[in-house]
């Protein structure tokens, strides 16, 4: 018999923890039983109290009410806005999710006042600039967004800026307010025949250009990443940066803030545009070097700018270019229309609620974005690749040796056809979970895996035939590690293990080199046995004598009489005793538990 079945069911030390920081339940505890000779084992027990189970979701600033109300139907939403640093940070550690627009900065630490409990960060709109990456990253808080739903309002604002600037309407307005009527000098200019030069020609850039070609513009953009066949398809040409400057009569700006755009338009870049060319800034105050622009609005070479954002907001009163005369502002207005507010709510609050769930989010920013159709067909398969690796983890001795991983794919898909990103997240969160206290997940796995040293490395076996599922078989192997269960080791020397599909079902097929076929649920027992009549029945009744219901038997065996492989998923834990009587079977020569 395996001396490390026995090992795993001495005398437990009880110790009562809070979950709060692993699940989102509020009201769950957890009874965790420690194995004093191997203390790397925990056993978990996890209770939940009468408490509301709802999660906490902390809604930062102003949001739609319709997104607020499908925010309450699954959480407890507490709306506290205008809060201090200081207070976020307080709060955070009582909230799983966390929705805001852009005035709240998120940064490192928010995620480490969070103790780990925020999962969520739902950004109610496009610019995730005010949200730390990296550390939402490490601490694995997926960070999710609103992408569409303002494109349109900022796109319009984007118009109103230019439109109005070009013909003073700001100036003008405070010009009557204050008592005067001055025609001769708000002459403007006009839109028609001009060139626009969109830079950043994604959603928001391209709904201006339509609409700039709609007022009689000469349309160009500038943007590396952008496809020129879609800019062609609304008659945009898309040009390099130093034309873009050299030819625009307006500028219209589209591009994140990210180091690569920040401070884009500066003084190197403003001597190179026509002398008298009209700045618009819809995106993010950070790309224009704001000091240099006050420089090329005073030496003529802007003749004026129309802002809607700053690099601080609000920027100081006294603001040289907010004050500029021939700078119009307004308070980074562009969303703020009450069709664009309405749609950002419903659209961060599914994605936040979604998030919540469990669900993978289509509009996740530090996570890899599958499209729903293949999230939907790859769902199975996500949950066998973790239990893949929570099998192969739980058989090698010593878990925290467990570094090098190989996993394989056996599909019929040519490798552009197979996302396997999702799969080897959860074949990373299923390795680690059960050795270690971290909480992984799609977010976090490949940097956590990076942090411990497991190197997991993907081969594909690509198979004949119709691709009609995705995947024929996962296998996951485990290299330079002993198994607690010898007969997991194939002839390769590694743990290994097999698993399959079917019917939608997760299903473990092959253990070390033996076949069997054992749906992957509840927990499993794996036992070596001389092949002979009667064992499947002998096991059996001893986990019936304590009420132990088998949801599944397999037998894989090298030859009729020869050793054998038995696979019995179990849906309750079996008692310590009862896991020995089976141990204690004459013909048992070793087994092994394990949790899925
Ligand atoms: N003022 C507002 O209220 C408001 C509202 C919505 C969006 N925005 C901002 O507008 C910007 C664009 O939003 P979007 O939804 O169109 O985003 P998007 O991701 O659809 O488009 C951004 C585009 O910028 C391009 N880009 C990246 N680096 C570039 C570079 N160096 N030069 C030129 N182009 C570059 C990208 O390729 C992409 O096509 C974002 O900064 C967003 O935060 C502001
Ligand atoms: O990036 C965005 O979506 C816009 O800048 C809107 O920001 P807001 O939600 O703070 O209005």
């Amino acid at each position: 018999m395996s001396t490390s079945a026995a090992s795993t069911l001495r005398t437990p030390s009880l110790k009562l923890s809070s979950l709060s920081s692993r699940n989102p339940l509020p009201s769950a505890f957890s009874v965790s039983f420690n194995d004093k000779r191997a203390p790397s084992r925990r056993y978990v027990i996890v209770a939940c109290t009468g408490l509301p189970s709802k999660p906490t979701v902390l809604v930062a600033e102003k949001l739609g009410e319709a997104g607020l109300d499908l925010l309450k139907e699954f959480a407890n939403v507490d709306c506290a806005y205008n809060l201090s640093p200081e207070e976020l940070c307080t709060k955070i550690s009582l909230c799983d999710a966390l929705i805001v627009r852009s005035g709240t900065k998120v940064n490192r630490q928010v995620f480490e006042s969070s103790s780990g409990r925020l999962k969520v960060v739902g950004r109610a709109g496009v610019g995730i600039d005010n949200v730390d990456l990296s550390a939402a990253t490490e601490f694995g808080c997926l960070v999710v967004n609103a992408p569409t739903a303002n494109t349109v309002a900022a796109a319009e604002h984007g118009i109103a800026l230019m439109a109005a600037m070009a013909r003073n309407v700001a100036q003008a307005d405070a010009s009557i307010k204050a008592g005067k009527w001055q025609r001769n000098k708000y002459v403007g200019v006009s839109l028609v025949g001009k060139t626009l030069v969109v830079l950043g020609f994604g959603k928001v850039g391209s709904e201006v250009a339509r609409r700039a070609k709609g007022l009689g513009m000469h349309v160009i953009a500038h943007d590396p990443y952008a496809a020129a066949d879609r800019a062609r398809a609304i008659g945009v040409e898309l040009v390099g940066f130093e034309e873009a400057l050299a030819t625009a009569d307006f500028i219209s700006l589209h591009m994140p803030l990210t180091s690569a755009t920040s401070k884009m338009l500066n003084d190197e870049t403003f001597v190179k545009m026509k002398k008298g060319v009209r700045i618009i800034n819809v995106a993010r105050g950070g790309v224009i070097d704001e000091e240099a622009l006050v420089r090329a609005l005073d030496s003529g070479i802007v003749a004026q700018a129309a802002l809607d954002v700053f690099t601080v907001e609000p920027p100081s009163k006294d603001s040289k270019l907010v004050q500029h005369e021939n700078v119009t502002v307004t308070p980074h207005l562009g969303a703020s229309t009450m069709e664009a507010q309405e749609g950002v709510a419903i659209e961060i609050a599914e994605a936040v609620v979604g998030a919540l769930k469990g669900e993978l989010a289509a509009t996740a920013v530090n996570a890899p974005m599958v499209p729903a159709e293949v999230l939907t067909e790859l769902k199975p398969y996500v949950v066998l690749a973790e239990k893949l690796g929570r099998l192969a983890v739980q058989l090698a001795t010593g878990g925290s040796g467990v570094k090098s991983v190989k996993v394989t794919y056996a599909s019929s898909r040519t490798p552009d056809d197979l996302d396997t990103r999702l799969l080897r997240a959860m074949i990373i969160k299923g390795l680690i979970e059960p050795i270690s206290s971290v909480f992984v997940n799609l977010v976090n796995a490949d940097y956590t895996a990076k942090q411990r040293g497991l190197r997991i490395a993907e081969e594909r076996i690509l198979l004949d035939g119709s691709p009609e599922n995705p995947l024929e078989f996962i296998q996951v192997h485990i290299a330079n590690v002993e198994s607690k269960f010898a007969s997991a080791i194939s002839d390769s020397g590694e743990i290994k293990v097999e698993g399959q599909v079917k019917d939608g079902v997760p299903h473990l097929t092959k253990v070390g080199s033996f076949e069997v076929d054992v749906s992957l649920e509840g927990s499993i027992i794996l036992c070596r046995q001389v092949d002979q009549p009667g064992m499947i029945g002998k096991v059996g009744s001893v986990l019936g004598e304590e009420n132990v219901n088998v949801s599944f038997m397999s037998v894989g065996r090298i030859a009729p009489r020869k050793q054998a492989v038995m696979a019995i998923g179990v849906d309750e834990q079996p008692s310590r005793e009862t896991l020995k009587k089976i141990g204690n079977i004459p013909a048992i020569e070793e087994f092994v538990f394990l949790k899925l």
